[in-house]
């Protein structure tokens, strides 16, 4: 049995195919459509509420049809977000059989890490990230590590530099007593177990670790890099003509070229390239921020080891699973479907959310709710970090049915110059006129001009036909630093809302560019993103005036019948008179018309509930007891004899 599988999986084709990963409908999804439709109807009946309850006076009827306005918009913009939960999915991938059919031609992977300053980013993060990625349970020999300095600091050049040294260390030891997670700073804080791991070889890798943050914190502290360090690699001259972070040539330095039959760890084992890029800045050139520097790692990886599939994620964001790589290419490898996948997309998660979580760090909802949805419609969005993709379509392929990536490796030496020859012609291609006059920003790589360069990355990719798909295993891919105080958290939902509004409007949104490339579910679910900023003005209307009236006494909601008819009456009270809208509601009021004054005035007699009316019953059907209504007729000159005069009137009405 377990033979026939391994065959027909051979193929990959054919009959018995079997997938390299399986798509299927969230649980609960169908529990969920009806609670949804429930809640619609319950938003349709605080819409009719409204409308009917439209108060008559003005000083409360213009703030209640504002809060009308303000429903009508929360309802609508709930209606949006039902894109992305109508059609949850979850995906879950056959590593197994990837490995069975694929591991000797798995493709190679070249892994991008974003560093802009050393002061908000330590070193010592951005190595740890490193080194969780350089560790990942695939043949190392076919990654490609790259970090991008955008702060152009030699102390984080200075600290790549160390870390090229301790994975030799730490490589082997990942593999061989087959730890998680591999960040070296995360794995020591967590409590290895001693039946796995061997107590000997943990102490000296941990000293060894120490010893290397002791150097660079030394380093960090002393805010320069010392003399006998400078001098054992020859990549520190450059920092001679560096002026400042933002003025400088660019700076390009291979730390380990796994080509080199010298470079192997400890055992004797491969070792990933890893490569140091400061891409060159210039006070008269705008850089694009994180756009600029992927768009020129794209470039220059592409001449060093030029991969067919890259991971980008932010340096303060860590490998949490070593299978991750071989995770998403169940994806891209799938016979049947992996064609159409442009990019795989983990989740943000985070190690760093206080108890309370008071400003939504987690984006739980993002998470666990919006992106399994989205992926129902065509794939979740580019989030910037976490996100494998396909090297021809972030460069601007677009879909056709025909074309069929081949994701096996085919051996050949990519490269034939010389790793120092490689860095002087490769490094102009990271200067900052290089991409005067092209495509780079627009079609190739990743959109200038949007603080949100991710989203509408993936959404230009999604227009061009690609799909993307979402995977969220149970051991979370990555682990990342999120904004825990208010400040920084503002700065961050701020260029959000800013930049996913102005997505929305611009010609690459997802009605302009999406409209008949993407499906209507999609286009809703980038909307929900799109329409946060304006949601803030109902969302403030909606939060101050109701309180401000309750301050006067009167409230803009429902209350309970007894106290709403307190509330009609006592208004009325106020008033002195009978409002228009009401006196039309009964046909008594008309006898006030000819009332001249409480003493002066003809009988008014008006029966209001008739007992022997067959539709005199109360809610239950109960009968209702006569109700009348008596003012007799009074006329200055005759007498009126006080209660006396009153009641035998009521005596011979009451038959
Ligand atoms: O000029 C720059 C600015 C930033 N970065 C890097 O970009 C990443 C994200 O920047 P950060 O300031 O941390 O922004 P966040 O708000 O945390 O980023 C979130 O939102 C961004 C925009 O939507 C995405 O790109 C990110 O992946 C996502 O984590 C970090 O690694 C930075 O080092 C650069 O490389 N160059
Ligand atoms: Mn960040």
């Amino acid at each position: 049995m377990f033979k026939r599988e391994r065959e027909m999986e051979s193929t990959g084709e054919g009959e018995g195919y079997l997938p390299l990963f399986e798509t299927k409908e969230a649980k609960g999804q169908n529990a969920y459509r009806l609670f949804s439709l429930s809640r619609f109807v319950g938003i349709i009946m605080v819409w009719v509420y409204r409308i009917t309850y439209t108060p008559v006076e003005l000083e409360q009827r213009w703030a209640w049809i504002f809060l009308f306005l303000a429903e009508l918009w929360f309802g609508l913009y709930w209606v949006v977000t039902q894109s992305n939960r109508w059609n949850s999915v979850c995906r879950y991938t056959f590593k197994d059989r990837l490995s069975n059919r694929f591991e000797d031609k798995l493709p190679g992977v070249d892994i991008f890490v974003c560093t802009a300053d050393p002061t908000i980013e330590p070193p010592m993060m951005v190595i740890n990230t490193v080194l969780s990625v350089m560790a990942y349970n695939y043949p190392t020999e076919k990654l490609s590590v790259y970090l991008s300095d955008d702060g152009g600091s030699d102390l984080t050049f200075y600290a790549l530099l160390e870390a090229s040294h301790f994975a030799k260390h730490w490589i082997p030891f990942c593999k061989k007593f087959n730890i998680e997670p591999r960040s070296p700073a995360a794995y020591f804080s967590t409590k290895a177990d001693p039946l796995l791991v061997d107590s000997n070889a943990l102490s000296s890798i941990k000293k060894l670790y120490d010893e290397m943050e002791y150097r660079i914190e030394t380093a960090t502290k002393l805010g320069r890099i010392p003399e006998d360090i400078r001098i054992k690699h020859k990549g520190f001259s450059e920092w001679d003509s560096v002026s400042s972070p933002r003025d400088h040539q660019t700076i390009l330095q291979v730390l380990i070229d796994r080509r080199n039959p010298s470079a192997v760890d400890i055992e004797g084992g491969s070792m990933p390239t890893l490569v140091y890029l400061a891409r060159e800045k210039r006070p008269n050139h705008p850089h694009n921020f994180k756009a600029g520097a992927m768009n020129a790692l794209i470039r220059v990886s592409s001449k060093i080891s030029n991969e067919k599939i890259i991971l980008n994620i932010d340096c303060d964001m860590y490998s949490n699973n070593s299978d991750t790589v071989r995770d998403s290419l169940c994806f891209f490898m799938d016979e049947r479907k992996g064609h159409e996948i442009a990019f795989v997309q983990f989740p943000q998660c985070f190690i760093n959310i206080t108890k309370n979580d008071i400003y939504g760090g987690s984006l739980t909802v993002i998470t666990k709710v919006d992106l399994p949805g989205l992926d129902g419609y065509g794939g979740p969005l580019y989030i910037g970090t976490g996100c494998f993709h396909n090297r021809e379509t972030l460069c601007g392929r677009k879909y056709s049915k025909e074309y069929k990536f081949d994701y096996r490796e085919i051996v050949e030496d990519k490269v034939q110059e010389s790793m120092t020859e490689l860095e002087e012609t490769t490094k102009i291609l990271a200067d900052c006129t290089f991409e005067k006059g092209t495509q780079w920003g627009k079609e190739m790589g990743l959109k200038y001009g949007c603080p949100v360069e991710d989203v509408i990355t993936g959404l230009s990719i999604h227009c061009r036909g690609w799909k993307s798909v979402y995977c969220n295993p149970t051991r979370k891919g990555f682990l990342g630093v999120a904004p825990v105080t208010l400040a920084q958290t503002l700065v961050q939902h701020k260029r959000w809302a800013e930049g996913n509004f102005q997505l929305l409007l611009s010609k690459f949104g997802p009605f302009s560019c999406g409209l008949g490339r993407i499906k209507l579910g999609h286009q809703l679910a980038y909307c929900v993103y799109g329409l946060w900023a304006p949601n803030c003005l109902a969302t403030l209307y909606y939060n101050v005036v109701p309180p401000l009236y309750l301050l006067k006494g009167i409230s803009l909601f429902p209350m309970k019948l007894y106290e709403e008819m307190e509330h009609r009456i006592e208004t009325t009270s106020k008033l002195g008179r009978i409002p228009e809208d009401i006196r039309i509601k009964h046909t008594g009021f008309s006898e006030w018309d000819s009332v001249s004054s409480p003493r002066d005035h003809q009988t008014i007699l008006q029966v209001l509930i008739g007992r022997r009316n067959p539709s005199a019953v109360d809610i239950d059907g109960v009968p209702l007891p006569t109700l009348v209504y008596l003012a007799r007729a009074k006329r200055p000159s005759h007498p009126h004899n006080f209660k006396a005069g009153a009641t035998p009137f009521v005596v011979t009405i009451h038959v």
